[in-house]
């Protein structure tokens, strides 16, 4: 039988659950404990039902991504299997230009599995689909493993605004580590995608280092890991980011992006291309990869090389994937404009440093842009 008081009022005694995420998430502090410290993440949000996104995840407006007003890179796709024969030069050159001007380029045969791809983007939705307390035991404070890292937004320690991202890093060491180390769910796809993606990277950076007179060595290639980026259905997603501006901080990143869309990249002030200052969405190419340029590379090639500012839109619709890998120097390696450049250039724009230092300072810092790179800037 129907409690009579609350057939009286037609209401049920309790608070409705969007009133109760309200209080739950318009609370810094009970947003900040149930995302971040018990790893709900940004899934664990829209999954308990809200229909507009939270305080703490409204950016300044200055930050807000209107997608409206994009226009799209309509630069093709390098043919990396063109490397192998009579166009070499020609590739080389397109891949050299890329990288001076806007610091991002898609390429396609590149020696990934086509059906490698696919089942990555599937291998990431399954991994983020996983109930919050299989994902929370990777979070950084408690993970079985140094390798591990599963987090959201950047660093929601120092944010004004968060991110509407969660993610899985996974650090490469050696294939043992990485078998017995790495999520059960997601560790096949991510090694073969390291792999396969290996020659790939060298011949890049052959090109561009070629380019600078350089030769290839592993110092440039020292360190890899994978993530995979998730950013759930957003109710509001001309408010936030699912990633802030930012440069990457590495030699490389080699990006697989799914057929949503929503990644962003500015168009340098000081390059020969047009749309100078603005933003320009990078469209998803069925099948291709995305590179682009990280500070590392910027500063050896002492400032010739971009690393490109870029930033991604959530949506409304449908959650997107993405799987990055990172590619850097070790953590204890001197980096500095390399000699043969700065001989030709008759002035160094960085100073030597230590890679782990400038390490700390990124992930000690709110993304800000192209900011990081001031760490190691001579004015
Ligand atoms: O999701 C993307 O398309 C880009 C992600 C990104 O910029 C990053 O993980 O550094
Ligand atoms: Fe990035």
């Amino acid at each position: 039988m129907a409690n009579p008081s609350t057939t009286r009022f037609n209401s049920s005694p309790w608070p409705s659950k969007e009133k109760q995420n309200m209080t739950r998430f318009d609370n810094e502090t009970s947003l900040f404990n149930f995302v971040v410290r018990d790893g709900n993440g940004v899934k664990g949000i829209v999954d308990s039902g809200i229909s507009k996104v939270p305080q703490a995840y409204i950016q300044p407006s200055t930050e807000q991504i209107d997608k409206n007003n994009a226009p799209k890179c309509d630069i093709p796709p390098i043919d990396l299997s063109r490397l192998d024969g009579p166009d070499h030069d020609e590739v080389v050159n397109q891949i050299v230009r890329a990288a001076e001007t806007l610091g991002f380029f898609q390429v396609i045969n590149h020696g990934v599995p086509i059906e490698l791809l696919d089942s990555l983007k599937q291998t990431a939705h399954n991994f983020f689909g996983l109930p919050a307390e299989r994902k929370a035991v990777y979070r950084k404070e408690v993970s079985p493993s140094p390798l591990v890292k599963y987090g959201t937004s950047f660093v929601p320690e120092k944010e004004k605004a968060l991110e509407w991202k969660d993610y899985i890093s996974m650090a490469y060491t050696n294939d043992d580590e990485a078998l017995q180390q790495w999520p059960v769910e997601c560790r096949d796809d991510a090694l073969q995608y390291l792999k396969t993606s290996h020659e790939m990277v060298r011949k890049l950076l052959e090109a561009l280092m070629g380019s600078l007179g350089v030769e290839l060595d592993d110092s440039f290639i020292g360190k890899k890991m994978v993530n995979m980026n998730f950013y759930p259905t957003c109710p509001n997603p001309e408010l936030t980011v699912g990633v802030g501006r930012h440069s990457d901080m590495g030699t490389l990143t080699i990006l697989l992006q799914d057929g949503i869309g929503g990644l962003y990249v500015r168009v340098p002030e000081n390059v020969d291309m047009e749309k100078k200052g603005e933003w320009v969405e990078i469209p998803p190419i069925l099948g291709a990869l995305v590179i682009n340029v990280g500070d590392m590379l910027q500063i050896w090639s002492n400032g010739r090389y971009k690393s490109a500012e870029h930033r991604v839109r959530a949506t409304s619709t449908k959650s997107r994937v993405s799987i990055p890998i990172f590619v850097s120097p070790e953590a204890t390696q001197k980096i500095a404009p390399l000699p043969q450049v700065v001989e030709k250039d008759g002035v160094a724009r960085y100073t030597e440093f230590v890679f782990s230092d400038y390490m700390n300072n990124f992930f000690g810092n709110a993304h800000d842009g192209k900011k990081s790179l001031e760490f190691a800037k001579i004015n």
